[in-house]
């Protein structure tokens, strides 16, 4: 009670999670040219606990995005501060970190924005105050001298004196970000950060059901000191967003969400796009079996927390046939059957309802052999999930490995819910073809503490984000390694240094050559 009277008294918010409900709806904001702004159509968002409308989002028109395409088209190519100019701005950034990341640090600032989260994708207290705290670290890591730090550069001596040659990382100018659905912040906001620390305007686009997380801490960063002409928030879908990029608006465009829309993204903008998009992410438990209890609840959780729903999730695990003896399906339907919504370790499902996840399963459970091993069905427990959102069971089907060759486009299809594959394997030359053949190479986890095996593994296959060892897992997107897929030039990174270096800046290269002209030096002939 003191901490929501609290919250409500804070300078910047203007919604309250606690209360946010149908009774008491919010209604949220553009902002653009330095101004919170509304527009003629709204989006109604309905809370997916019960379906009753909760939040109203703009839904920001074609002939509604002008301001924001002035805006991008106010900033020059080399951006809003670089090596050279409005330097003060690497250490004013490093001082707004600080400002956040102390914030941050108040029980009643953080509470506000792990319930925000938790209220418009649900996920259990662990993941919403997970997912707040990578952020919370993100800040505290680029705090004082730490963004100009991160925009180092290098020298290199030249041929005679006067000369030398400077490496910069250099901004791209206005920028875009477009996120999806499932971290509502953590995506989003590190993106934003790692583009403003390096120079760049950055004109952002959330998804519209968690749209409300950004609109308020857009408002929070204001507060803690960020320049009012530094983002441009724009709400609503994607077609609005898509007018902008034919229209040149940005320099680049930085993707988070679906492969379907990262491909299209990358067609208009001619390549100018960096893109994080579908995982099928795979997990190999190796011959060396022990510490059973430890990896079965880490496979568990890497499939089913927020209820699947990561791009880094467990879409498929390889278990050597030692594992499926000493008893590793039965543990994981044990630790799966524990679920429930009542603690939000089973959760709505917010991109694929029953009818499309029920549909995929029959399909997979058809293939010669397979056999749905626990799930399978929807939530027993009563509850009032709308029905445009899924409500199901963690599930696992297995499909017998040479099935898996026959039937490869559909058990290696990405459903973005509680659902994961299960195969059993001898020999590796069963598995590396597969891992070969798959196209996206986001998170991988080989679990053995055979150093052999490892070697084997990681040396045949490419995932940007692959862990390695018993303790392997394949969800973990912390701000202290870079996550984001290998394998592909368009291919983005979130949260470290290299991550944000990569993403947000380009090379430049300066050669100066100052020194004095020797007096004997005569024109030569051409050469
Ligand atoms: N690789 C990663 O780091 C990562 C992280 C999170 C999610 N994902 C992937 O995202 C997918 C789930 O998210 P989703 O269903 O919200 O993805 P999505 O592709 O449907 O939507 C992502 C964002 O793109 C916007 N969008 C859609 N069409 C657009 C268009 N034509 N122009 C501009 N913007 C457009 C949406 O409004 C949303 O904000 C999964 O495939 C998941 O694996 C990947």
């Amino acid at each position: 009670m003191s901490v929501l009277k609290r919250c409500l008294k804070t300078a910047w918010s203007t919604v309250d999670p606690e209360t946010l409900s149908a009774a008491n709806p919010a209604l949220i904001q553009n902002f653009v040219q330095g101004k919170w702004t509304s527009t003629e159509k709204t989006l109604k968002i309905v809370d997916p606990m019960n379906g009753e409308h909760f939040i109203s989002v703009p839904d920001t028109s074609v002939q509604e995005a002008g301001p924001f395409l002035d805006a991008a088209k106010a900033v020059t190519k080399s951006g809003l501060h670089n090596p050279f100019r409005d330097v003060t701005r690497y250490k004013h950034y490093g001082a707004v970190c600080q400002k956040v990341a102390a914030q941050l640090h108040e029980p009643e600032t953080f509470k506000f924005f792990w319930r925000l989260i938790q209220r418009v994708a649900p996920k259990s207290n662990d993941q919403s105050i997970g997912e707040m705290a990578v952020v919370r670290t993100f800040f505290e890591n680029f705090s004082g001298d730490q963004v100009r730090f991160l925009a180092r550069g290098f020298m290199v001596t030249g041929d005679r004196d006067g000369q030398q040659t400077q490496g910069y990382r250099w901004p791209y100018g206005p920028v875009a970000i477009i996120a999806p659905f499932n971290f509502p912040l953590e995506i989003p906001v590190l993106q934003m950060m790692g583009a403003l620390f390096m120079g760049n305007m950055v004109t952002i686009k959330p998804d519209t059901r968690v749209a409300i997380c950004l609109e308020q801490w857009i408002r929070f960063l204001h507060y803690c000191g960020m320049p009012l002409g530094d983002v441009s928030l724009l709400n609503g879908h994607g077609p609005t967003m898509e007018h902008l990029i034919r229209k040149d608006a940005f320099r680049m465009t930085q993707f988070t969400g679906g492969s379907r829309v990262a491909n299209h993204l990358a067609e208009i903008s001619k390549g100018k796009v960096k893109v994080e998009d579908a995982g099928f992410d795979w997990k190999i438990l190796g011959p060396d079996v022990h510490d059973m209890d430890y990896v079965a609840n880490t496979s568990d959780q890497d499939a089913y927390a927020f209820g699947g729903q990561k791009c880094s999730a467990q879409s498929i695990v390889f278990a050597h046939d030692n594992w499926v003896h000493a008893g590793f399906f039965d543990k994981i339907k044990a630790l799966a059957e524990k679920r429930n919504l009542a603690d939000l370790t089973a959760v709505p499902i917010l991109t694929w309802n029953n009818t499309k996840i029920q549909q995929h399963v029959d399909a997979v459970a058809k293939i010669p052999g397979a056999k749905i091993l626990f799930g399978g069905e929807t939530l027993k427990e009563p509850h009032r999930i709308p029905s445009i959102y899924g409500s199901y069971r963690p599930t696992a089907v297995y499909v017998p490995i040479e099935e898996i060759y026959k039937n490869f486009n559909l058990v290696t299809s990405e459903l973005f819910g509680p659902f994961q594959i299960v195969t059993s394997w001898s020999s590796l030359s069963q598995v590396l073809p597969l891992l070969e053949k798959m196209e996206h190479h986001l998170t991988a986890a080989v679990v053995s503490n055979d150093p052999n095996f490892l070697r084997e593994v990681l040396g045949n296959t490419v995932n940007g984000t692959t862990y390695a060892g018993i303790r392997a897992r394949t969800t973990g997107a912390p701000q202290n390694h870079w996550f984001g897929p290998a394998g592909d030039p368009r291919g983005a990174g979130i949260g470290t240094p290299e991550a944000i270096k990569l993403v947000w800046s380009c090379h430049r290269e300066i050669i100066t050559d100052t020194g004095s002209i020797p007096q004997d030096w005569k024109t030569p002939s051409s050469s």
